[in-house]
């Protein structure tokens, strides 16, 4: 088994678990009494480059990465130093996160928010919805092809936007094929854990225009931001790179003026 196989396993397992103690008719229930999603596909496609900013506690990777002991404070420096999104890991095992967390988020900050997890059941997506989420992600290396199209469905059918996760030329294919308006090339391979900064460039060549293209992973500072903007980034999505540093709104401030100055290459319309 793989590092992502496994860590779906362990996903599949929880999700039962919670499926014992709400059904899904339940979970449908509060996701269509939840208020209205956020346009994040508006907010990432902004004219310089955003920065999707990430709440991660751990990683397989890395293991423990930060102590954030108030996820709510980390949201709204994030917010405060100017995140387009905010990224929050829900997933329980290997990277600490949680639903609390996400809800204490949600009731700190305005800016759309990604439930960042790996989303295998529709039961996932409508519990996104519940808890307030505007993102859902979906990673196509976790997802048979009628799973992903059909899950794809389902996030826009209830209004949000699908950051639809890609990491070869084969997967980014699938994703134009289910429809993807939003892809996250991740630099991860989540199978090896291997980090390739040029994946990004390689791929997002071959996207088309108007897909919302997002550079995910191994940002650790202002010049892979303006790396990847090189490339055609719409927005970066970053981690580490502000969790384990002293003083993460700081790092964001950085990654945010760099995405907006006029040095700093454009997305291309
Ligand atoms: O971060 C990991 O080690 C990891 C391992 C296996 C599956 C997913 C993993 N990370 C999820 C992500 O995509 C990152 O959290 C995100 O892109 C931010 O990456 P970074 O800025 O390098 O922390």
């Amino acid at each position: 088994m793989n590092v992502l196989e496994s860590i779906v396993a362990g996903v599949r397992e929880d999700l039962a678990a919670r499926e014992a103690v709400v059904t899904f008719d339940e979970v449908k229930a509060r996701a269509a009494a939840a208020p209205p999603p956020r346009d994040a596909y508006t907010a990432l496609r902004g004219t310089d480059v955003g920065v999707i900013a990430e709440v991660k506690r751990r990683s397989p990777s890395k293991g423990d990465l930060a102590a954030i002991a108030d996820p709510a404070a980390l949201a709204r420096d994030y917010e405060a130093a100017g995140a387009r999104v905010i990224s929050v890991l829900t997933e329980q095992r290997r990277f600490g996160g949680s639903l609390a967390d996400f809800d204490a988020v949600r009731a700190a900050v305005d800016v759309p928010l990604l439930r960042k997890d790996f989303v295998v059941s529709p039961y996932q997506v409508h519990e996104a919805r519940a808890h307030g989420a505007d993102v859902v992600l979906l990673i196509v290396a976790a997802l048979e092809q009628p799973a992903l199209e059909s899950l794809l469905d389902r996030v826009e059918s209830l209004g949000m936007t699908a950051l639809v996760e890609v990491h070869t030329a084969e997967e980014a294919d699938r994703a134009l094929e289910a429809g993807a308006k939003v892809i996250g090339i991740n630099a991860r391979d989540l199978r090896t854990l291997q980090v390739d900064r040029d994946a990004f460039g390689r791929l997002a060549p071959g996207l088309p225009q108007d897909v919302v293209k997002v550079a995910e992973s191994g940002v650790r500072g202002p010049s892979d931001l303006m790396t990847y903007a090189g490339a055609g980034a719409d927005a970066v999505l970053v981690g580490e790179g502000l969790v384990a540093t002293d003083d993460p709104k700081a790092a964001l401030v950085q990654l945010v003026t760099a995405g907006s100055h006029p040095a700093c290459p454009r997305p291309s319309r």
